[in-house]
Order: C-alpha cells, then sequence, then structure tokens
C-alpha cells in the first residue's frame, strides 16, 4: 500500500439527515483539528471540511449546501439538478444513518441518494447498541433501502471503526496522486478557514436567497496569544441582497457570526473575537485585487 502509485485520492461528501453525528464521524476522521488546508480552493466549489492523509491515500471531505437544502425542500421540481450540482466532483458519498434508528427523514434523504456514485452507509453510534444482536436485521432492512456500495457501523464517539470506514471509502477514491500538498499549510489557511466558515454559515442560514457568488473576505486576522480577532466581510452582488444578509434588527447577521465564531473557536482551539459586515462590490470576482485579498493567488 506505500506504492506510489496505488496512492488514491478524492473527494467525499458526508449526507444525512441532523443529528445523525456527521460532524463528530468527521473529527473522527480527520482529527479534532483541520490542519491542512488547500492554497488551490478553486479546485472544488465545495467547501472542504477536512483532510486525512495517510501513505496509501488521501481522502478530501467537502460540504453539501444544495444537498442539505433540497433535502429540506424535497418536493422542489428542480430537486434533481440541484442534487447533482450539490454533488458534482464528488467520489464517493458517505451516508449516515443512527444505529436502530431510522426513520422517514432518512429515508428522504435516501431519495436523494446518487445512483452513478458509490454510497457507503456508515451506520453510526453503534455504541448506544445493548443488544448487539439487533444490529444485523437493522443493517438488513437499510441494506435492502438502496444498492450501498458499503455498510459500515461506525461509532464517531469512540472511534470504534473509523480505520475500516476510511478504508471503505479508499476503495472507491480514484487512483492518483495527493490532491493537496501537506507542505500547503500556511499562516493563511487560518484565515482561509475563517472566511470559508462564515461563508459556510451565510449559505447554511440564507440559503438559495443569496446567489453562490457570495463570499467573504478576511480583511483583518489578528493572533493575540490565544485570542483571534477576526474581521470579516461577507461580500455580496447586489444592494437589495443586504437586508436580506443582514435580517430583521440585524438577527441574520448576528446568527451567523455567533455560529461562525463557535465554529472557528472548535477549529482554532482558541477564543475568537468576530466582527462582520456586509459589503457590495458588483463584479469583485474579475477584479484581480479582490481576488488577491482572497488569498487564491500568490
Ligand atoms: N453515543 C454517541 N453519540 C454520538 C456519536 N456521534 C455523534 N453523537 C452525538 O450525536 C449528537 C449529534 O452529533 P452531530 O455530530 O452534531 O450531528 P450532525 O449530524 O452533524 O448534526 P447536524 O449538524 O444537525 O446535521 C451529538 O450530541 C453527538 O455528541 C456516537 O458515535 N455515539
Amino acid at each position: 500500500m506505500t506504492d506510489a502509485s496505488g496512492f488514491r485520492a478524492g473527494f467525499i461528501a458526508i449526507v444525512g439527515r441532523p443529528n445523525v453525528g456527521k460532524s463528530t464521524l468527521l473529527n473522527a476522521l480527520v482529527g479534532q483539528k483541520i490542519s491542512i488546508v488547500s492554497s488551490k480552493p478553486q479546485t472544488t466549489r465545495h467547501r472542504i471540511v477536512g483532510i486525512h492523509t495517510d501513505d496509501t491515500a488521501q481522502w478530501v471531505f467537502v460540504d453539501t449546501p444544495g444537498f442539505q437544502l433540497q433535502y429540506r425542500n424535497a418536493l422542489n421540481r428542480t430537486m434533481n439538478k440541484t442534487v447533482t450540482d450539490a454533488l458534482a466532483g464528488v467520489d464517493v458519498v458517505l451516508f449516515v444513518v443512527e444505529a436502530l434508528r431510522y426513520d422517514e427523514r432518512d429515508a428522504e434523504v435516501v431519495k436523494l441518494l446518487p445512483r452513478d456514485r458509490p454510497v457507503i452507509l456508515a451506520v453510526n453510534k453503534i455504541d448506544t447498541v445493548k443488544d448487539k444482536g439487533q444490529l444485523l436485521p437493522f443493517l438488513e432492512r437499510l441494506a435492502a433501502t438502496f444498492p450501498f456500495a458499503e455498510i459500515v457501523p461506525v461509532s464517531a464517539r469512540t472511534g470504534s471503526q473509523t480505520d475500516e470506514l476510511l478504508g471503505a471509502i479508499r476503495s472507491y477514491l480514484p487512483e492518483g496522486p495527493a490532491l493537496y500538498d501537506k507542505e500547503d499549510i500556511t499562516d493563511r489557511s487560518e484565515r482561509f478557514l475563517a472566511a470559508e466558515t462564515v461563508r459556510e454559515k451565510v449559505f447554511r442560514l440564507l440559503g438559495d436567497e443569496v446567489p453562490y457568488s457570495t463570499t467573504v473576505v478576511i480583511e483583518r486576522f489578528e493572533q493575540d496569544g490565544n485570542l483571534r480577532r477576526i474581521y470579516a466581510a461577507i461580500i455580496i452582488d447586489k444592494e437589495s441582497q443586504k437586508a436580506i444578509v443582514i435580517g430583521k434588527g440585524g438577527e441574520k447577521l448576528k446568527a451567523i457570526g455567533s455560529e461562525a465564531r463557535q465554529d472557528m473557536e472548535r477549529l482554532f482551539g482558541g477564543k475568537v473575537y468576530l466582527e462582520l459586515w456586509v459589503k457590495v462590490r458588483s463584479g469583485w470576482a474579475d477584479d484581480e485585487r479582490a481576488v488577491k485579498s482572497l488569498g487564491y493567488t500568490d
């Protein structure tokens, strides 16, 4: 497996209804702190939420905002296209359910699973199953709902079977060199993660009310001991979108800021002071300076 020619690398999307343990599982698979950040964020339209690399493979985990949104809105007639878009470029889908707890919300997600990509089912929280004899019939029932490539029982909390899960995913990743160098770790990486965290909250809280071109620029990032002071601007295309991002009495912006701050504190392992504001910049993507300030070029 250490033979470089057998190396595999690819993108994995984690999907599942709320509360099944997706975030906890991601942390168990990539380690508590995301330490590798790409210097080439434009290679994926997805937000990279974690990378795990060993001698045999590189697992790049991405989020799927379109998928999640669509899942909440399953009757939308553009469903299929949105799901396809959300999974564009993803090599493997990891579908997470809770052991012995499969309900109609899980079934809704199953309806959206792609047929043209391997889908691995992770049955999480097996540490909560007292009577292991119940697990097998549960797995059999799930196996009948969809042609899963693999089914792996796992506990994100205890770490049990997480290596098996990585191994199962690995066998479906394309052969090829690592997509991201370990050497890509730079001082900018926390800036980048900070911007991506805010951007994710904007999409999570506002959904398709704001266009995909909405982005986040970190204007100042100061470290003072273990406190990070982060000043970030949310860049929108049109003045009319400002009210949407800010919300009534500023409540949306407040929620975005507070969720982003909590995530960053976990991510960076220290206190974060976050200041957010909204800016309109038409045509920012074509503006070379703007692209530079995002850290997309050197
Ligand atoms: N016992 C047990 N609890 C777990 C395990 N994995 C996650 N949990 C708990 O389940 C709850 C939900 O976990 P999250 O990781 O936030 O779930 P999620 O799927 O990311 O949730 P959303 O962000 O709402 O979609 C938390 O209280 C976790 O501590 C596990 O393997 N065993």
